[in-house]
């Protein structure tokens, strides 16, 4: 396949619902003669309220959701679809004509209704308190929008925070963690911790990086990437302290890579460990060539890094990857008290010896990490990533 402009993904999230957001009462009168005037009446007000609170969600709702919403809006509006199918490539138009031509003959009653019942459940599904953003933590570090950055108790905590998103790692994430890792690296905790805010630890590289780039563009994404990529893991091949990583749930791609970087870690029993490199028409990054064979043995690395197996907390740990497995109900707990104690020693003979175990192997590192970047600069232009990817939006095939 010719590389296609790939500039669906983040358009399918918001045209949906601002469409529906700007196409409010005017389309409302349509009326079925064997609806009684009183029913018809409040089909029509809830339909109507539905459109307001939807206008008021916090959660973005996620595509699929507001496809459905579309789908029930044109249908409740227009009646069954009858716009001409888009071409195959216009994948958002595509999306949003199936989701409404799915709905067949569905009458439209029955479609306002739908749409009320389902914008009810996303209005009862509501995060009640954004925690982090009510409470400010103490000693936040100001400046960063992906990520919250603390330091307290000799511990700074770099915590990824796209949980909506699964915390997904996009162009300013990765920005956010060279720079909080850097100042950590230089600030005068004893430890620093990188973790995740929500159910995921990360689900690895945000796969809209790719998206929305012209075909003229597409290498000049990729060298850019690369750069950034290399400069990324290379602030974890020269951080100056221990680093810890607590892994919250589950990890995909580039957050499980770097852990062969982090000096312990951490899981909950609730995470997972996947790189699911091949399937994605990639290659591994985050020094893991290098680093996974040697934690795990090649049998176990090759299986993990070429055919996708994703390993469970017990296995990451039984292979060395992890140092220690938590039960979900305490992880937070346990984890946090065994860290407090250890951000009490001395910091300047944990940051000695912390050099000492790796510089070692440094400026192997720093070559693989070069040659890794050069490998993936040219998957990201292989028909194989792009299909990935698309397929990925598409479909929104789970890995
Ligand atoms: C500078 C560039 C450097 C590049 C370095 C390269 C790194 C390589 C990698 O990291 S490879 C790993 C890439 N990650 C993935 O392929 C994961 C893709 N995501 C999934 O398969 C699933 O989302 C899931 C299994 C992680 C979670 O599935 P679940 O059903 O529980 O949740 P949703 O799919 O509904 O996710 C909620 C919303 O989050 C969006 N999302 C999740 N992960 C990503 C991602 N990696 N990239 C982009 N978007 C992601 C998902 O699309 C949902 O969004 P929506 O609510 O708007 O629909």
């Amino acid at each position: 396949m010719a590389s296609p402009a790939l500039t669906f993904g983040r358009r399918l999230c918001w045209r949906p619902l601002c469409e529906i957001r700007r196409a409010p009462a005017v389309c409302i009168p349509t009326v079925h003669l064997h609806v009684t005037a009183a029913t018809m009446q409040v089909s029509q007000k809830d339909f109507e309220k539905a459109q307001e609170q939807l206008k008021h969600l916090k959660k973005d709702p996620g595509n699929e959701t507001k496809l459905k919403l579309y789908a029930l809006f044109k249908q409740a509006t227009e009646g069954p679809c009858n716009a001409p199918k888009p071409g195959m490539m216009d994948f958002v138009k595509k999306a949003k004509w199936d989701a409404w031509n799915s709905l067949g003959n569905l009458s439209q009653d029955d479609a306002r209704q739908k749409y009320a019942e389902l914008v009810s459940s996303l209005v009862s599904a509501e995060p009640a308190v954004q925690k982090e953003e009510a409470s400010p933590e103490e000693g936040r570090h100001d400046g960063y929008e992906t990520i919250i950055v603390t330091t307290k108790n000799n511990i700074t905590k770099i915590m990824f925070n796209r949980p909506d998103k699964k915390n997904a790692i996009n162009h300013k994430m990765y920005r956010e963690i060279i720079r909080a890792l850097q100042e950590a690296g230089k600030d005068d905790s004893t430890i620093a911790v990188i973790t995740g805010n929500g159910d995921y630890y990360s689900s690895g590289n945000d796969l809209n990086n790719f998206t929305n780039v012209q075909p003229s563009e597409m290498k000049k994404m990729a060298e850019d990437g690369a750069v950034l990529l290399k400069e990324f893991v290379g602030v974890f091949i020269d951080f100056p302290k221990p680093l810890i990583a607590v892994v919250n749930g589950p990890a995909v791609g580039i957050p499980v890579t770097v852990l062969g970087l982090c000096d312990v870690i951490y899981a909950s029993d609730r995470a997972t460990f996947h790189t699911p490199f091949s399937q994605l028409g990639q290659s591994p990054e985050g020094c893991s060539s290098y680093l996974f064979p040697k934690i795990m043995g090649f049998a176990k690395a090759n299986e993990f890094l070429l055919f996708n197996k994703k390993l469970t907390a017990a296995e990451a740990c039984a292979q060395g990857l992890v140092t220690e497995v938590f039960p979900d109900s305490t992880f937070q707990k346990e984890v946090w008290a065994r860290l407090e104690a250890y951000a009490n020693l001395p910091k300047n003979s944990l940051a000695v010896s912390k050099q000492l175990l790796r510089s070692v192997e440094k400026e192997k590192l720093y070559a693989v990490n070069s040659e890794e970047c050069e490998v993936l600069k040219e998957r990201w232009l292989s028909d194989e990533c792009i299909n990935a990817i698309v397929n990925f939006f598409q479909k929104k095939a789970k890995l």
